[in-house]
């Protein structure tokens, strides 16, 4: 858990006209939950890729928790970015899949298992831990894709549009459990979407992202 801040970020791809992302600031305290939304190409998977550490800005700074961790690589920060198109290992259970990151950084098997149950049960995956990536419904692969994010614990949780794949009857639902999931852990979240509806009511804050720069939606207590 910590401070993001993000002070006058510029994006500029080389073959753009305008910059993505333009004298962009941001801060989110610890354990908020932000969301930005914006039309398409907008800037936001840009914004997450800034923070993550896979896209490097022309001008600005990124600090985590108070440390500038503009000039670090990606695998140095600790944030974990959640993307649209999530690949699960095919040939590993459910419970492989989620504890896989945290066998390579090298954490006991005793804690894995600890943090493995306990995302999975934040997520409804207790039942399908023994699965196959195979067997589990779209909705299902999604929430192992997010709970192999979160049991790496990071100070940040960075989301591309993680609903935007659902049917729209499930996307209230996994809103609600997202959201409990981060206030669980106390994880500083930025969740970026086209679509802010299913997660309006669960922020922290809104911001919304236009022409490179964002601004406050809406102050919600
Ligand atoms: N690697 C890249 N090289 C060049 N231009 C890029 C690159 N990635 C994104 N862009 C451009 O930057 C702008 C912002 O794109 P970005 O993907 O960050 O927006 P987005 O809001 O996440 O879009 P979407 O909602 O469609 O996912 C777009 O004009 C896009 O074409």
């Amino acid at each position: 858990m910590a401070r993001l801040s993000l002070q006058g970020i510029t994006v500029q791809y080389p073959s753009a006209q305008a910059p993505a992302l333009a004298d962009l600031d941001l801060t989110a305290d610890e354990g908020q939950f932000v969301v930005v939304s914006g039309a398409l190409r907008s800037g936001k998977s840009t914004l997450l890729r800034v923070v993550a550490g896979q896209e490097t800005p022309v001008s600005g700074h990124v600090l985590i928790g108070g440390v500038d961790v503009t000039g670090l690589p990606a695998q140095d920060r600790d944030a974990v970015l959640v993307f649209q198109n999530y690949a699960l290992y095919p040939h590993m259970d459910v419970q492989e899949n989620m504890s896989f990151a945290l066998r390579v950084a090298g954490v006991p098997e005793a804690e894995r298992l600890d943090r493995v149950h306990e995302a999975a049960r934040l997520l409804d995956l207790e039942s399908q831990l023994t699965w196959g990536p195979e067997e589990l419904t779209r909705p299902q692969r999604q929430q192992v894709a997010l709970a192999r994010a979160v049991v790496r614990r990071p100070a940040v949780l960075l989301m591309d549009d993680p609903l935007a794949a659902l049917p729209p009857e499930l996307k209230d639902h996994t809103a609600g459990l997202i959201r409990s999931l981060a206030r669980t852990l106390g994880v500083t979240t930025v969740y970026a979407t086209a679509e802010p509806g299913p997660v309006a009511s669960v922020a922290d804050r809104r911001l919304r992202l236009d022409s490179g720069r964002l601004r406050e939606e809406t102050a919600v207590s």
